[in-house]
């Protein structure tokens, strides 16, 4: 039943505080009196832990109970709900949630890695013990968009959702995109620097710029979307670090921008999974989602299409995501964590990449001498690829010039074979780059 007129505090433990926990603290301070007012009762936090106490953070932290042992917080009667902004599959944040779930203890996380990789498991924990195990935060920061495909589009039989799921690396295309178009080109790994200064990026970078964060993300929605078992291993990735500045430029003089985009689609070969840049026609919203700005489209048969944009990185943003949880708890409104009980989970095995149908964009680095576009030519010919417009750029230099195709629609397969009949040519300076585009 719905308690909205619960008086007695809700008591909070946060276990992690870097850039997310000490935006939760800030946001609680802030907004104590108007959450107090929507979640029926305040949210107090009781107790903190992390892995350092000494550091300073701030934030006052004096109001607060420090725990070493954070094992110990599943089974206190004091505490409410367990918030974990540690971060990790594995190792603490997974053995935290286990136990509280286990206990019966609410759960809070931002942990995207986590669920990726256990939210099967830890939902029918959840489960068991009748608790919630939310995570508003963990897929698009800010945006509302588990709440929105688990409540708002939970009517639809939805065939196919995708978007811009990482803020580092949309921050890192977006400023590159910019400085380039202003004529002051900035390079991959400063502008990198200032994402991770601006609390964007994960521990681990590698995790954003290689595409896992967002493949991460993309398993949690393709779940929700689809009713299917959560299945990480299944997504193709593929992330930003071979983009160059070079690509961005012909993209736009394509009339397109490169995104890092995530997509899952659900049909009778199979579940679609893939992580990838993208070529985003001007015309598409996709286009416009800059900085850490992320953005989900989801493709309902009733509701037709819905487009969720916000800020997907950062302090606040992610704060706000996780109080929404906390209130979700306080007011005790919380049901299936992957939307429905874990045993009417479909599993679906992966469909065949190679099938699917669209346009990419071919970038080779070349020697630049007679017979080279006719070979590459004549590989796309040979692999059934048919060419919409190509480009050459730069001449008679040493180290190669670039040439860019783009394709007609067409199955993927046949750009992959074009590529395999172009291996091992002495006329290809780099490993060719591919980007598919958005249709
Ligand atoms: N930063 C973002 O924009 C953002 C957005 C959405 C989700 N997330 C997720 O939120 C979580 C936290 O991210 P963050 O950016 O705040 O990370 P962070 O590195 O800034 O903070 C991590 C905190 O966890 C503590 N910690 C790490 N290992 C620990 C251990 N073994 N024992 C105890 N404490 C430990 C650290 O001391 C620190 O306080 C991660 O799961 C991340 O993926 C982050
Ligand atoms: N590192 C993540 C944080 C938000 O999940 C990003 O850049 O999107
Ligand atoms: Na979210």
């Amino acid at each position: 039943m719905t308690n909205l007129h619960r008086h007695a505090p809700l008591r909070v433990a946060l276990v992690g505080l870097g850039t997310v926990g000490g935006g939760v603290i800030r946001l609680l301070q802030t907004n104590a009196a108007l959450i107090a007012r929507r979640a029926g009762c305040p949210i107090q936090i009781v107790a903190i832990s992390a892995r350092d106490r000494n550091k300073d953070r701030g934030v006052d932290l004096s109001p607060y109970e420090w725990v070493d042992d954070m094992t110990t917080l599943a089974t206190r009667d004091d505490i409410d709900v367990v918030v974990e902004l540690i971060g990790g599959a594995d190792g603490p944040a997974l053995t935290l949630a286990r136990q509280c779930l286990s206990a019966g203890k609410p759960f809070v996380t931002a942990n995207k890695a986590m669920l990726a990789h256990h939210g099967l498991d830890l939902a029918a924990l959840a489960e068991k013990a009748g608790v919630a195990l939310k995570y508003e935060a963990a897929v698009a920061g800010g945006i509302p968009v588990i709440k929105g495909m688990r409540e708002g589009a939970a009517a639809n039989e939805i065939s196919r959702v995708y978007g811009i799921l990482n803020g580092t690396c949309n921050y890192i295309l977006t400023t590159m995109e910019k400085a380039k178009e202003s004529g002051n080109p900035r390079g991959f790994d400063e502008v990198l620097k200032e994402a991770q200064e601006l609390g964007y990026a994960e521990a681990d970078p590698s995790f954003d710029i290689d595409g896992v964060d967002a493949a991460h993300k993309l398993t949690i929605l393709a779940s929700l979307a689809f009713g299917t078992e959560l299945d990480f291993d299944a997504v193709a990735i593929t992330g930003i670090r071979h983009v160059i500045a070079a690509d961005i430029a012909e993209a736009a003089a394509l009339g397109y921008r490169i995104r890092l985009v995530g997509m899952a689609e659900n049909g009778p070969d199979g579940l679609f999974q893939r992580v990838h840049p993208m070529l985003v026609p001007l015309d598409h919203p996709l286009a416009h989602v800059d900085g850490s700005l992320n953005a989900v489209v989801a493709e309902g048969n009733f509701v037709g299409r819905l487009f969720f944009q916000g800020r997907g990185a950062g302090d606040g943003p992610t704060a706000s995501a996780v109080v929404a949880d906390l209130i979700d708890v306080a007011r005790d409104e919380y049901g299936d964590a992957l939307a429905m009980p874990v045993a009417a989970l479909a599993q679906q095995k992966p469909a065949d990449a190679g099938k699917r149908v669209g346009r990419a964009y071919l970038r080779f680095k070349v020697q630049d001498r007679p017979g080279v576009l006719a070979e590459i030519a004549a590989a796309t010919r040979d692999a059934g690829v048919s060419i919409e417009s190509m480009i050459q750029r730069g001449a008679n230099q040493a180290d190669g010039v670039l040439v860019a195709i783009v394709t007609h629609a067409g199955e993927e397969r046949c750009v992959r074979e074009t590529l395999e009949r172009l291996a091992g040519s002495d006329s290809l300076l780099q490993t060719p780059m591919v980007i598919h585009i958005l249709d």
